[in-house]
């Protein structure tokens, strides 16, 4: 039996859909991504199976469990990373952990979290204090050293879904991968069974010497699609795309420099998929670099405040499942679930 299980899932929000159709299985002991553009109804989907959102429509269940019904216990079995969240900052790093441990049964033994997190030694300092420099440290390495404590979790028999926007982690981590594309899911598969199915796609990336209308290569029968980053130009397509892109380039005189020519990958999958790729508007960061204005998109760039949304995206939530709950909370409306006996003070 899968651990998530999800069959037509839908909620809508004043009557505007954030999630329309999506259905996905995850199994034990898989890492499961689900990937997608901002707005995508990517945490209106875990939040459901988290229990803090009820459907309007379709089903979910967890171990078993109906997230809405069943949601204390449910609980005492899910772990969740937050896309944002809050602690007192002077709080001492071990008082936290007690803290965590005191909602559960049978929780975790704290030493052994400090032990794994690379942590033992700082109970006593101010949980603030350790983020910041975490956060500082957060280099490529200590990305590599997060997606290592990921997949020790799943080697431990831990199922894990994980929400993100890096291609290369989901690449990297997930078992299998649901992309979303405006509330519906438009393609479930292993990483390596989404590239096939551009397989035979090659990506050209190149800057000309001079500007260059889309259509010089949309009208070609080998071009897919064109798009741009900054003065770089990058077209997909298949066959002897190479040969007619250059064809038509040199026609017309016009020089190229850093010309790349690459084979598919998750993103080009993602492109492939839904007609566009993550960054034309989103908030995108690259993968393997600490947050930066160079590499974040979002009005949040360059920031570095503890609460700046950016951060917490990048930093500590983009590896692991998150949700927004400050935004459930502020849009909770007191309203009984169809199908729930429950009435709650705060979810919508
Ligand atoms: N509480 C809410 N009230 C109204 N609209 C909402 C609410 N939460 C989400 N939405 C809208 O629902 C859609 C899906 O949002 P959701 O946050 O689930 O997407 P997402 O894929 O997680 O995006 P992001 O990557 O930005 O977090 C968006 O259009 C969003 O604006």
């Amino acid at each position: 039996m899968p651990v998530i299980e999800v069959r037509k899932l839908r909620k809508h929000y004043g009557g505007k859909p954030a999630v329309e159709d999506v259905s996905f299985t995850v199994g034990q002991g898989e890492i499961s991504g689900i990937l997608g553009p901002n707005g995508a109804g990517k945490t209106t989907t875990v939040e459901c199976l988290e229990g803090l959102r009820c459907p309007d429509g379709g089903a979910a269940t967890v171990l078993g469990l109906d997230p809405w019904r069943d949601t204390a216990e449910l609980r005492q079995r899910l772990g969740v990373q937050l896309q944002e969240s809050r602690l007192p900052d002077k709080l001492r790093v071990g008082e936290a952990l007690e803290l965590y441990a005191s909602f559960y049964r049978n929780p975790a033994d704290p030493d052994v979290l400090l032990d794994q997190l690379g942590l033992s030694g700082r109970r006593g300092t101010a949980y603030r204090k350790v983020l910041d420099e975490l956060t500082t440290g957060l280099d490529p390495r200590a990305r590599r050293d997060t997606w290592e404590v990921i997949e020790g979790i799943r080697d431990r028999g831990v199922t894990i879904l994980l929400v993100t926007h890096f291609m290369a982690e989901a690449e990297r981590l997930c078992d299998r991968i649901a992309v979303i594309d405006a509330g519906r899911v438009v393609a479930v598969g292993t990483p390596a069974g989404l590239v096939a199915r551009v397989a035979d796609e090659q990506v050209i990336r190149f800057r000309p010497s001079e500007p260059v209308p889309d259509e010089l290569f949309t009208g070609l029968p080998e071009v897919r699609t064109v798009t741009r980053r900054g003065g770089q130009v990058e077209v997909s397509g298949v066959g002897n795309v190479l040969h007619a892109v250059t064809s038509v380039l040199a026609r017309r005189g016009i020089l190229v420099g850093g010309l790349r020519v690459e084979q598919a990958g998750v993103d080009d999958a993602f492109v492939a998929l839904t007609g566009r790729r993550i960054g034309q508007g989103d908030h995108w960061c690259s993968p393997g670099s600490p947050p930066s204005r160079r590499n974040c998109s979002r009005a949040t760039r360059g920031r570095r405040s503890r609460s700046s949304a950016c951060r917490s995206r990048c930093c500590w939530c983009s590896g692991c499942c998150r949700t927004r709950t400050s935004r459930a909370r502020s849009s909770a409306a007191s309203r009984r679930c169809p199908g729930s006996s429950r009435r709650s003070r705060w979810r919508s």
